[in-house]
């Protein structure tokens, strides 16, 4: 599936955050964005989701317009900023309304078992974004677009997100956003740069520092 956010022009009062965007994500790849605090790539992954409506915005589902706002269609999951689990609910709950195996989740994060009978609100942040970030990756849907999968994260637990982001992308188009540039970096299949407002496809890393989004001499550290 080829999925296509195309001719954003976004504005926030007399504003304009966005303009003249382009963005292609594919089944089997992982299609990152880097930019700087500010430069509007939670509103790109809103509108992409259709949380957001822009002045213009031109979504395609390999090659068809979708008219309608894309959650509508049930084909997308989308990890926003913030926590979207209600804070009462116990896991094992939340687990089940996403018909997903507990067991499998305590598997690959043992350190979590624990926690199956505990309210959202107990865990940590880093808890809280980790069983978060497993839930948007592992259930149904064929395009998967994460805000921030790694904050909070400790070291261990985003080589394991990074896993299932791998095994997860064999049948779905994954979208990436995180100030972690080094694993957005490796992960990412095509990677573009959000700057100006506008979405620039990096094909050389260098391309990072010569448009200033890196300091010169990071990418050789
Ligand atoms: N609801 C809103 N009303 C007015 N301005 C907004 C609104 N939401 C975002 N903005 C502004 O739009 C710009 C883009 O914000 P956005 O959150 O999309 O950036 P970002 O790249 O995700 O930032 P960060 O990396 O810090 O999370 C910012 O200047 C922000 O202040």
């Amino acid at each position: 599936m080829l999925f296509e956010l195309d001719n954003v022009e976004l504005y926030f009062k007399n504003k304009r955050i966005l303009n003249g965007i382009y963005l292609k994500a594919e089944t089997g790849k992982v299609t990152g964005i880097l930019g700087r605090n500010g430069c509007g790539k939670s509103s790109l992954l809103n509108i992409a989701f259709g949380s957001l409506k822009a002045k213009y915005q031109l979504i395609r589902l390999d090659n068809t317009p979708v008219l309608k706002p894309l959650y509508q269609t049930k084909r997308v999951k989308y990890l926003p900023q913030y926590h979207f689990v209600p804070n009462s609910f116990r896991l094992a709950k939340v687990f089940k309304l996403y018909q997903l195996q507990w067991e499998d989740f305590a598997k690959r994060f043992p350190t979590m078992a624990q926690f199956e009978k505990h309210r959202f609100k107990n865990l940590s942040g880093g808890e809280r974004r980790l069983i978060e970030s497993y839930i948007i990756l592992k259930s149904d849907s064929q395009i998967v677009l994460l805000d921030e999968p790694f904050s909070h994260l400790a070291p261990l637990h985003i080589d394991v997100v990074k896993e299932l982001i791998e095994e997860e992308k064999q049948n779905k188009a994954i979208i990436i956003s995180d100030h972690m540039y080094r694993h957005i970096i490796d992960m990412s299949d095509d990677l573009y740069l959000l700057k100006n407002g506008t979405t620039k496809l990096i094909t050389n890393l260098t391309e990072l520092e010569d448009y200033h989004y890196l300091s010169e001499g990071t990418l050789s550290n």
